[in-house]
């Protein structure tokens, strides 16, 4: 009997599109995420378009992982109990009622889960944490973002150095102790949660990759962008070979088979 794609929920962005009066609300998902889902992790991304909290837990149980993108939208800082920084930073609050419950519901329910970005500050924040605005105005902090004007080759390309920490996955799945990623961020990790371990550091000390400690799956989350060109970066075929085997790993408890 043909076995049933492997699913994994990626939560939707809210963003109005059009311009002026013409703008109308719209979902949307990163085009890059949904291939490395299907192209890397072997299994079939699915979108719920509109989600209450408390249809959460019965629409886990229909999928086998959760991946949390990156996006352009910040995770709204009262949600971390701070006042907003900059008015002009674009936020998505939909998003936040979504997510933030939909990373407890994984990490109680042993879901593997996997963070980009937004998604790495997103699990922070929903397990207790908080976050740096403005990453770039941190006293001997780098400017983690990138020129708009760049290429998206030059805006995805390597930017800097992580430093892992020894024997943690990250080395394991990069053959080496550190490795050279990407860097599309304007905010960072202020205060990790507590449960959450940091497996990678920046030059600057900002945390750039952790673990849920004690997870009963996998729980991992990244601030750069492993989605961006994934063949060409062992590390992120090995991040997302990992988190596919995690999803498949459910679906045989999911499903019995
Ligand atoms: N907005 C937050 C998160 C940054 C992020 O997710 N960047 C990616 C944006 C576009 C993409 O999906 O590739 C921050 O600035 O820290």
């Amino acid at each position: 009997m043909k076995k049933p794609p492997i699913l994994v929920w990626l939560p939707a962005d809210h963003r109005l599109l059009g311009t002026g009066e013409r703008s109308m609300p719209f979902l949307v998902l990163g085009d890059k995420y949904a291939r490395a889902v299907k192209a890397d992790a072997h299994a079939q991304p699915v979108l719920f378009p509109l989600v209450d909290a408390d249809q959460i837990d019965e629409l886990l149980a229909l999928v086998d992982g959760v991946m949390l993108t990156g996006s352009p939208s910040n995770v709204h800082p009262t949600r971390f109990g701070a006042d907003l920084a900059d008015p002009t930073l674009m936020l998505d609050e939909a998003r936040d009622d979504l997510t933030l419950g939909l990373v407890q519901a994984c990490v109680a329910q042993g879901v593997p889960l996997l963070g980009i970005c937004r998604g790495f500050q997103e699990i922070n924040v929903a397990l207790g944490g908080t976050l740096h605005q403005k990453v770039h105005e941190l006293p001997g902090h780098s400017d983690h973002r990138q020129s708009p004007d760049g290429s998206y080759e030059e805006q995805y390309g390597p930017s800097h150095t992580v430093r892992f920490e020894q024997d943690c996955v990250f080395a394991r799945w990069a053959g080496a102790d550190h490795a050279m990623v990407n860097s599309v961020h304007g905010q960072g990790v202020g205060r990790l949660a507590q449960g959450l371990r940091a497996l990678g550091h920046a030059p600057d000390g900002l945390v750039e990759a952790f673990e849920v400690e004690g997870a009963q799956a996998f729980a991992y989350a990244v601030q750069w962008h492993p989605e961006w060109k994934v063949a060409q970066n062992p590390l992120s075929v090995a991040l997302f070979h990992a988190f596919g085997e995690a999803c498949r790993a459910r679906q045989v408890k999911r499903l019995g088979r």
